[in-house]
């Protein structure tokens, strides 16, 4: 490889250093040095309509993670991550604390149209986006891209960006993140890799505000 084009590649790498720094966002908020101030900050952020993207990453990225403000609230399963809800975010986002055992990942999937924040509170976890497969042939999907996170990144993805599927790699280490979804949504599409076949997924909670949720009488 050439000087040239390892530059190129250096240029085009993620940004990897996380940036809960000193730092202001566009409604002057002050850094989020708690969760709840960055919980009260997203409030007064989704109170306009329109969503700046740049300005959630970077208030969510001022905020540094800190365990004992959110292992209350997490829950682990042995078999899959489990969707802790924390705030409803007076209905135009929704807070999810996702708990990701060793070895746990989501399928390849959609967000129905919705922002997707997705803020790393503990451990690492990667993130594999694919492009939309062909409605008309039977195909293996398209990579587009592979990244690892690790504590206080924000990552971000919307249906236009794509496709993708989130794991934690790690064998020996759990990992947490934090989602926002805006507006929240309730079902979304799950996509075969092989053959880029996708079915319609309901999106359910493991607890909601700390509390177990049971669906037709079952708890998760
Ligand atoms: N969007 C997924 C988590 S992730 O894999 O991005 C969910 O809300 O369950
Ligand atoms: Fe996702």
């Amino acid at each position: 490889m050439t000087s040239t084009s390892a530059e190129a590649v250096l240029t085009a790498a993620p940004r990897l250093e996380p940036a809960c720094k000193s730092t202001r966002s566009r409604k002057t908020l002050e850094p989020a040095r708690t969760l709840d101030d960055l919980i009260n900050g997203l409030h007064v952020i989704f109170a306009d309509d329109v969503v700046d993207v740049e300005e959630v990453t970077h208030f969510m990225e001022s905020y540094c993670a800190k365990k004992n403000e959110w292992e209350t609230l997490a829950t682990f399963d042995t078999h899959r991550y489990t969707r802790n809800l924390i705030d409803s975010g007076n209905g135009k986002f929704n807070l999810i604390l996702l708990c990701w055992g060793e070895g746990h990942g989501s399928s390849i999937h959609d967000h129905s149209d919705s922002h997707c924040f997705m803020k790393m509170m503990d451990g690492s976890l990667t993130e594999t986006k694919y492009s939309w497969p062909s409605e008309k042939k039977k195909r293996p999907m398209n990579v587009t891209d592979v990244t690892a996170y690790e504590k206080d990144h924000v990552a971000y993805i919307n249906d236009s960006i794509g496709l993708h599927r989130v794991e934690n790699r790690s064998h020996t280490n759990k990992a947490v993140s934090l989602h926002l979804y805006s507006p929240p949504f309730n079902m979304c599409q799950s996509f075969d890799e092989r053959s880029g076949h996708k079915v319609k997924c309901n999106v359910t909670f493991h607890t909601k505000y700390g509390e177990k949720v049971c669906y037709k009488n079952k708890c998760k």
